[in-house]
């Protein structure tokens, strides 16, 4: 027999559930007023192998079995026969910022996915039906007539740890849930911070145009870059990423600050030799390279200004990929420009893309990509995978993993 998927949960009852009841957590509903009846499901893939082996198992315990409800994650699920899939609102399939073409396989077999265009061209059915919005990467927009329309939206699903572009207060006046991916992206974002530093420090931009520019002297002694190993690291936000880059700056022997709302267990501080600044300007004084990984709320927004790139060390890279409002952009330019700290390194901006004749753009001492902190195939395609669970938990009223609580 094959092996059950992780996080089974089944219920065996004598009765069909009633029509709409999707997989149960605890207690089955009650029975209904009718008789025992032998129902077939129609399931497939994985969904039958885990049905067969818990009916095989039930049956052995003298059990009738004539229904058997899974729910399960990761898995492949077909609903009853003649139950729709839930309709799930998506901006567009492909194209710049639309939902993956090979995210779409799985999906469907999910959901019956309705574009933005398919909805506005069939409103008056639709509008009813949806019960949930797969927001990917900050489509379709979300605004007040939009959420006015959908009378029965349960949750929004939104790719991403940030939730700055959600207006939560909206969403939860019309008693939407609202979930997002923290743990999905966490290790590559860390990893972006790590390359953004070591691409700064180490010249790599520039080197790489000194590399393949066939007229430039290759080695001037003027030419030279910082030491990322054994340097000081001032983590601003020391959440589930933050963690993680300081992970990774202890393997490059960093010594490391950090600044958060709340100081760290001891014992996470010491697995990483994490000291706390409970005052961001200490760790603006004293670190070699600042890096931002705090969320954006009204709180951090130019939480880095004039005055805190004056503390910083002038011979210290300022790093950025949490978004591009936690700094005062006008005063990291001249800060840059005046030489008041080395160098920046942002993955974001603002706003994104930048005007092609901004400032920044224009500087050696800064390097720009972008918003790629997540982007790999692998988390994008895990992006999909726990959206996809929030909003099946959602609507089946389970607690909803990742749910974003105000
Ligand atoms: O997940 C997010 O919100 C990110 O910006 C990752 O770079």
């Amino acid at each position: 027999m094959t092996p059950c998927q992780e996080h089974v949960v089944v219920t065996c009852e004598h009765r069909l559930l009633p029509s709409g009841t999707r997989g149960v957590w605890g207690p089955p509903p009650p029975p209904l007023p009718t008789p025992p009846r032998c129902y077939h499901l129609s399931l497939s893939g994985s969904a039958l192998q885990v049905c067969s082996c818990y009916a095989l198992l039930f049956q052995l315990c003298n059990y009738t079995v004539t229904a058997c409800y899974c729910l399960f994650r990761f898995a492949t699920m077909q609903d009853m026969e003649g139950q729709e899939l839930p309709y799930v609102l998506i901006d567009r399939i492909g194209g710049k910022h639309g939902v993956y073409e090979d995210h779409v396989e799985f999906l469907e077999k999910h959901f019956r996915l309705v574009t933005m265009k398919e909805y506005l061209e069939n409103k008056t059915f639709l509008s009813k039906k949806i019960t949930a919005i797969y927001m990917w990467y900050y489509k379709p927009v979300i605004n007040e007539e939009l959420l006015q329309s959908l009378p029965n939206l349960k949750i929004l699903a939104s790719s991403g740890v940030g939730i700055d572009h959600l207006d939560l207060n909206l969403l939860s006046s019309y008693s939407v849930k609202v979930s997002n991916t923290p743990f999905a992206v966490s290790t590559d974002t860390a990893d972006m911070g790590m390359a953004l530093m070591l691409a700064s420090s180490r010249r790599l931009v520039e080197g790489y145009q000194l590399a393949v520019s066939p007229d430039t002297e290759y080695f001037p002694a003027d030419w030279l870059g910082a030491e990322v190993s054994g340097a000081s690291l001032g983590i601003v936000g020391m959440g589930t990423i933050g963690y993680k880059v300081a992970e990774r700056a202890k393997a490059f022997e960093m010594k490391i600050l950090y600044h958060n709302r709340n100081q760290r267990k001891k014992e996470e501080e010491s697995a990483v030799g994490a000291i706390y600044c409970k005052k961001i300007d200490d760790l603006l004084q004293q670190s070699d390279f600042v890096l931002l990984s705090v969320n954006l709320t009204p709180q951090t927004r130019k939480l880095i200004g004039k005055r805190e790139l004056e503390l910083m060390k002038p011979t210290a890279t300022l790093i950025n990929i949490s978004r591009g409002l936690v700094v005062d952009q006008d005063a990291l330019v001249e800060a840059l420009q005046n030489r008041v700290i080395k160098a920046a390194a942002l993955d974001v901006t603002y706003p994104e893309p930048l005007p092609r004749d901004h400032p920044l753009l224009k500087l050696k001492n800064v390097i720009i990509t972008p918003h790629i902190g997540s982007a790999t195939k692998k988390t994008r395609r895990r992006m999909m995978e726990n959206m996809t669970e929030s909003i099946e938990a959602s609507l089946a009223g389970l607690p909803v993993p990742n749910e974003v609580l105000q």
